[in-house]
């Protein structure tokens, strides 16, 4: 209680004030002399995506609209990982009503982060496999520290990622690399991420990330709001339309093909590779 009062009272000092008063799984803070928002996830060990999580993302990124934020700075509270993606425990050996409220919970807060009006950077402080590697590709610019990995992994696991995921990674790399990438299922280094186009910038550490997104966010400082806003928004309109047009059928092709025995296999296999990892 008196740290959490200490640091509050650091963060007022310094116009960083908190927001999403009641989320637990992330922390919604703004920036009141900038206006830009920070929204980090911290949802141990390794921030993966399960329904609970991705409803706190969902509800702070409208509290960040509704606060007129100039823009977002998405990022982890874990130094070493970024977001592990997706929740495999959701996926495996699935309650039918949850793992729909699931997947349909994903797919509203992609649409959400995707659209933003505000600037959006993800400073992508540790791992990104598949789900976490889509967050950050739904952002508008990925600074990413050295020496960690990133990249659409799923059929690593026997799984597949979703026509959005994918086109979120042609969108930014193009469909050759994309071709390349997703069918080996790679997960790029940092460096190879920035070569490829994947990332725009390496740092150091996690505060070299934030000053430089920072940055990034004030360079549209002098563009009008509006303006900017819709440019985004008819240059993705095209990829988020595909999805919000066959929501039903997203949620389906998904339930059909994470319920094939081969698939539940392959997810428990997996679960169990990291968990034979974690105890070494
Ligand atoms: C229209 C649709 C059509 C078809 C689609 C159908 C299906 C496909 C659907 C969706 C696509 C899937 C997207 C995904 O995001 S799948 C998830 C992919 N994620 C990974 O492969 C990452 C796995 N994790 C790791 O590689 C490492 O954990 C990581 C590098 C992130 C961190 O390593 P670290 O050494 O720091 O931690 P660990 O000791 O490995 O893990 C700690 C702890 O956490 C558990 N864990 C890790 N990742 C996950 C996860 N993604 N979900 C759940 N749990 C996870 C791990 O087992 C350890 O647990 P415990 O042993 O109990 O401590």
């Amino acid at each position: 209680m008196a740290l959490l009062c200490f640091q509050s009272l650091r963060m007022l000092r310094s116009g960083i004030r908190c927001m999403s008063q009641n989320a637990q799984l992330v922390s919604l803070t703004v920036n009141d002399k900038t206006g830009v928002a920070t929204l980090s996830l911290q949802r141990p060990p390794v921030n993966s995506l399960n329904l609970e999580l991705l409803t706190e993302i969902s509800s702070a990124l409208t509290e960040a609209t509704d606060n007129n934020s100039r823009g977002l700075i998405l990022t982890s509270t874990n130094d070493g990982v970024f977001s592990a993606g997706l929740d495999i425990l959701e996926m495996y050996k699935p309650n039918l009503d949850r793992v729909k409220e699931f997947w349909t919970k994903l797919q509203e807060t992609w649409i959400k982060l995707y659209q933003t009006a505000y600037p959006t950077v993800a400073v992508i402080n540790g791992h990104s496999p598949a789900g976490g590697c889509l967050l950050a590709l739904s952002c508008e610019h990925r600074i990413m520290v050295k020496n960690f990995t990133i990249g659409l992994n799923e059929t690593r696991l026997g799984i597949v990622a979703p026509p959005w995921f994918i086109a979120s990674m042609v969108n930014v790399i193009g469909q050759r690399q994309s071709e390349r990438a997703l069918t080996l299922g790679h997960m790029f280094t940092t460096e190879e991420a920035k070569n490829v186009g994947l990332i725009d910038e390496i740092v150091q550490n996690k505060a070299e990330g934030t000053t430089q997104a920072e940055a990034f966010i004030q360079k549209f400082a002098k563009i009008p709001f509006q303006a900017r806003s819709l440019t985004k928004t008819w240059l993705r309109n095209k990829t988020v339309e595909s999805l919000v047009k066959n929501r039903e059928d997203d949620l389906n092709m998904f339930l059909q093909v994470v319920t094939q025995p081969n698939a539940q296999e392959s997810l428990g296999h997996y679960i169990q590779s990291l968990k034979n990892k974690a105890t070494k």
